[in-house]
């Protein structure tokens, strides 16, 4: 009797194709939606986490439209991505500046027609800008407290309403916002900022449940400590620079790592994301489930950080 070959053979090789398949689908899936040609805005592009968001971005074959204060500097980016080896098959662009100081906000308004015009649509929208803050209340004038907020909270929240109804036309968008750890808890002497970012948490996630119906997602994503120039450009009570590079920031997370981690984020469209190690993590925990610990071990911190100014 004759044996036919393949006969045999055919449903191994069809079990092999659709686990193939299945695999092919899962991966898909875990990676979440491609950036690939999508128009990526990013502000405070010309440094930290910002630029490390631009490089990820741009390796991923995003359109991006970089932002910034500082011409000079957002060019000196572009033309360290264009001399980038690509290392992949996919088509990268170009990136668009666009200088506005988010802090204006007459400006705010122009520069978001101007971020439009740059490809007629925003794809997803990065709110990376920010400043810190070091100082003791009693000594701080109430406007440095407006500056701060005005970067960190009104500059931000101003681009994202301008840009916001061109999303909502087309039922399609993704915004983004880099927050802090402090937006989940305050540490003494960063009252401007960790107030800055409580009020970016508690407005996107206002914004978040307020847009799903147009199928746009919202991301808050709150970083531990990285190594940017963070604490060098922090303002001060007085409104002067602090000029420090703080231990904790130099040994922070690396910001390539963060900016994989906001790729990751608007792949999979993830609501929330913490980036923080086990002690930010439990004190979180802790100032929900048992505020009055928390407060004492705050309260303990500043005793300890004040000391040395007054001994
Ligand atoms: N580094 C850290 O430890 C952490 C940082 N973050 C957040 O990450 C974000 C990025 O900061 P990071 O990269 O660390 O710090 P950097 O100081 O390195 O970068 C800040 C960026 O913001 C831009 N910027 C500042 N003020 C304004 C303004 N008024 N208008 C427009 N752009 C402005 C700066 O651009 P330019 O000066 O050229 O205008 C710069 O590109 C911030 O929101 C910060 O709060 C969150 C957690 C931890
Ligand atoms: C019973 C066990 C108790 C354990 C509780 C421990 C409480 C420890 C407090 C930890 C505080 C972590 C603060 C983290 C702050 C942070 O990561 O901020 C990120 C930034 O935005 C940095 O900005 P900055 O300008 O402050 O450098």
């Amino acid at each position: 009797m004759e044996r036919v070959v393949g006969g045999g053979a055919l449903p191994f090789i069809l079990t092999g194709v659709g686990v193939l398949l299945l695999y092919r689908i899962f991966v898909r899936l875990r990676q979440g939606a491609s950036v690939q040609g999508a128009v990526v805005v990013i502000t405070g592009a010309s440094s930290g986490l910002g630029k490390e968001c631009a490089r990820v971005f741009h390796a991923a074959g995003a359109r991006l439209v970089l932002c910034g204060r500082d011409a000079a500097r957002l060019q000196q980016v572009v033309q360290e991505l264009a001399a980038r080896p690509t290392g992949s098959q996919q088509q990268m662009f170009t990136p668009s500046t666009v200088v506005f100081d988010l802090a204006k906000a007459d400006m705010v308004d122009r520069a978001a027609e101007e971020i439009l015009k740059c490809y007629g649509q925003v794809d997803v929208l990065i709110n990376n800008a920010g400043i810190s803050y070091r100082g003791n209340i009693l000594d701080t004038h109430i406007s440095v407290q407006r500056d701060v907020m005005e970067t960190n909270y009104f500059g931000p929240i101003a681009l994202t309403q301008a840009l916001l109804p061109s999303m909502v036309q087309r039922r399609s968008g993704h915004i983004v916002v880099i927050s802090s750890i402090q937006g989940k808890i305050a540490i003494p002497y960063r009252s401007a900022y960790a107030a800055s970012k409580h009020a970016i948490q508690a407005y996107f996630d206002c914004l978040r449940a307020e847009v799903e119906c147009f199928r746009i997602p919202v991301t808050v994503v709150s970083p531990g400590y990285i190594q940017t120039n963070l604490s060098l450009n922090a303002v001060t009570a007085d409104g002067s620079t602090y000029g420090v590079m703080d231990k904790s920031t130099a040994t922070g997370w690396d910001p390539r790592d963060v900016a994989h981690a906001v790729l990751k984020a608007v792949r999979r469209r993830s609501k929330d994301v913490v980036l923080a190690g086990p002690l930010p993590s439990v004190a979180i925990y802790l100032r929900t489930l048992w505020p009055a610990l928390f407060f004492k071990i705050m309260a303990s911190r500043a005793r300890k950080e004040r000391k040395p100014k007054t001994e």
